[in-house]
């Protein structure tokens, strides 16, 4: 398992160790012991699954204190265009992002620490996304940034004609919009 650090600080890709043989194939998803090596004390306590089709767009969101979150998101089949945007005002890379493909095929994983909007984009027919998040869902707290925010130059790598949204996610606003609680 190998963690690699990304130009933002925190934010890291991690490419799990995969032991192929005549049956298929066997990874580490998490290893707790190793994660705190690399990464930290992390205490995740839900694990989340989503399923969409090409174009589908999840993002960018983000829950507000206190029930701020952390996510390890991987694409376990097909493959997403997934986007973290730093939000922590006093980091040297805010409002800045990094895109990671992740897909079935390359498994793997992006930590994503506090302080961030996440989201991504389905690039293949259908794409199964899991994530584990070390606070617990709080709808009210929900909230997010416009993924077509032309301030953040952000390359989605689809046309704008195939991006699908959910209602909640059309009505978010651009960052110098929107209560940025970090
Ligand atoms: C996120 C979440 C949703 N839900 C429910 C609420 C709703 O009825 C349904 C779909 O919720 P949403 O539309 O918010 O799901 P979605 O748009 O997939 O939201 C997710 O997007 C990605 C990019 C993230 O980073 C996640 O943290 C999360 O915000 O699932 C839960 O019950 N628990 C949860 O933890």
């Amino acid at each position: 398992m190998e963690f690699i650090p990304t130009k933002i600080k925190g934010l890291t890709l991690i490419k799990p160790t995969v032991f192929g043989d005549n049956r298929g194939y066997f990874l580490e998803a998490y290893n707790t012991e190793k994660f705190k090596q690399h990464i930290g004390d992390i205490n995740f306590i839900q694990v989340n699954e989503s399923k969409s089709s090409y174009g589908v767009l999840r993002g960018l969101h983000f829950q507000k204190p206190p029930y701020t979150q952390a996510k390890l998101v991987r694409c376990i089949e097909g493959k997403v265009l997934d986007v973290a945007l730093d939000l922590r005002q006093d980091s040297p890379t805010y409002g800045q992002h990094q895109c990671f493909e992740l897909s079935g095929d390359n498994k793997h994983q992006l930590f994503v620490p506090h302080g961030f909007a996440h989201g991504f984009v389905v690039l293949s027919e259908t794409a199964i996304f899991s994530y584990m998040v070390d606070n617990q869902y709080a709808p009210d707290y929900d909230s997010g940034i416009a993924w077509d925010d032309k301030s953040l130059n952000i390359d989605w790598q689809l046309p704008v004609e195939d991006i699908i949204l959910s209602e909640k996610d059309k009505k978010l606003l651009a960052l110098n919009q929107t209560d940025n609680p970090f």
